[in-house]
């Protein structure tokens, strides 16, 4: 399958670039200077699962537009989503496969003014991955998986074309059949994550270690949980005690991409995450006073970049 990857950051790059290692046909669909970095010095992942140098097939806005693919990954962070929409469309056809992995529910909704609802399909990561100064991947711990799956959850011949296609590569890549689920666990987990540990400008660990610290992690999941059940959303019961026993598993050392992306002085996804969930919370009364403090936070944050 010819695959395309919107963005060759942290997430497609390390995807895209296991993929490409592994011999598939992957081509990143980038803006100027990220291609002059990929030309110069090529794709570079430094990774616990192994080091990679790749010299992939890139893509210019515009370019090669009668030349469409069969998949799509979308790996761009929500705030740059509707102008990378904008480019990559003259590349999808009827039968393409669109794979968003952003965090996040939102953007589902935004690519259906883009893509039909048979087009896009749900997917989501979990890796913990970032860009160093020169634009090399820097992956960090043992979770690298990509999941993805019909909306509605049915097995069907595309999907397991796919998987055959996306199997024994060095990164899990898996089909899940709830995916709908998957995706507000993911929310739920990252919104929980990324919101203490930008609150705290701390790692997960002297978070998580201290009795206040495990309170406050506590009360975040089940103010995100009850807004979510609230909205309809799909949500396993016993998911805050499942996620809250993964906090406690993670290493000392984790952070988000979010505070990762404060500490580099770089732009947050905080309307994406946090504030499309205050939205949901206001619609159906339900109170949030952490989830609002840290939302405030962080748009302070943003405030203090411009
Ligand atoms: N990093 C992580 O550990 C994880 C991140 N996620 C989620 O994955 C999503 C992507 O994050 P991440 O990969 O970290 O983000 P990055 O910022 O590392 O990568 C995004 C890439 O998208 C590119 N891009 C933006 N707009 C365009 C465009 N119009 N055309 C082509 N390329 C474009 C950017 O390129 P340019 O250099 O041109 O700006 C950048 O390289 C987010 O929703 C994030 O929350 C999920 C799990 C883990
Ligand atoms: C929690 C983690 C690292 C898991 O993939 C993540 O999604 C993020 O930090 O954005």
């Amino acid at each position: 399958m010819r695959m395309l990857v919107l963005g060759a950051g942290a997430t497609g790059g390390y995807f895209g670039g296991r993929l490409l290692e592994k011999g598939e046909d992957v081509t990143f669909l980038v803006r100027e200077k990220r291609e002059q970095q990929l030309k110069k010095r090529g794709l570079i992942i430094k990774s616990v699962h192994g080091d990679v140098t790749l010299n992939p097939k890139t893509l210019r806005a515009g370019r090669g537009e009668d030349d469409p693919f069969d998949v799509v990954f979308i790996a761009t962070k929500s705030y740059h989503l509707t102008e990378a929409m904008e480019t990559v469309l003259p590349y999808v056809r009827d039968y393409t496969l669109v794979i968003p992995i952003l965090n996040g529910m939102e953007h589902i909704e935004q690519l259906y003014s883009y893509f039909s609802k048979e087009q896009v399909i749900g997917g989501l990561c979990f890796i913990e991955s970032t860009l160093n100064e020169h634009g090399d991947i820097i992956q960090t711990s043992p979770t690298h998986e990509l999941v993805y799956g019909e909306w509605a959850g049915k097995d069907t011949n595309r999907m397991n074309q796919l998987k055959e296609c996306l199997s024994g590569t060095k990164a899990t890549f898996r089909l899940s059949g709830q995916i709908q689920q998957d995706m507000w666990h993911k929310y739920l987990f990252i919104t929980t994550l990324s919101g203490i540990t930008s609150l705290m400008r701390s790692s997960i660990g002297p978070i998580r270690d201290t009795l206040e610290g495990r309170t406050y992690i506590q009360q975040l999941f089940e103010e995100v949980r009850l807004t979510m059940v609230q909205a309809g959303a799909p949500i396993g019961a016993g998911i805050v005690e499942k996620q809250m026993e993964l906090i406690e598993r993670s290493d000392f050392q984790m952070k988000s991409s979010m505070l990762r992306d404060i500490e580099k002085g770089d732009r947050i996804e905080v309307d994406h995450l946090q504030g499309y969930l205050i939205r949901l919370a206001e619609k159906s009364g339900v109170e949030t006073p952490l989830l609002k403090l840290i939302y405030h936070h962080l748009k302070v944050y943003e405030k203090n970049l411009a």
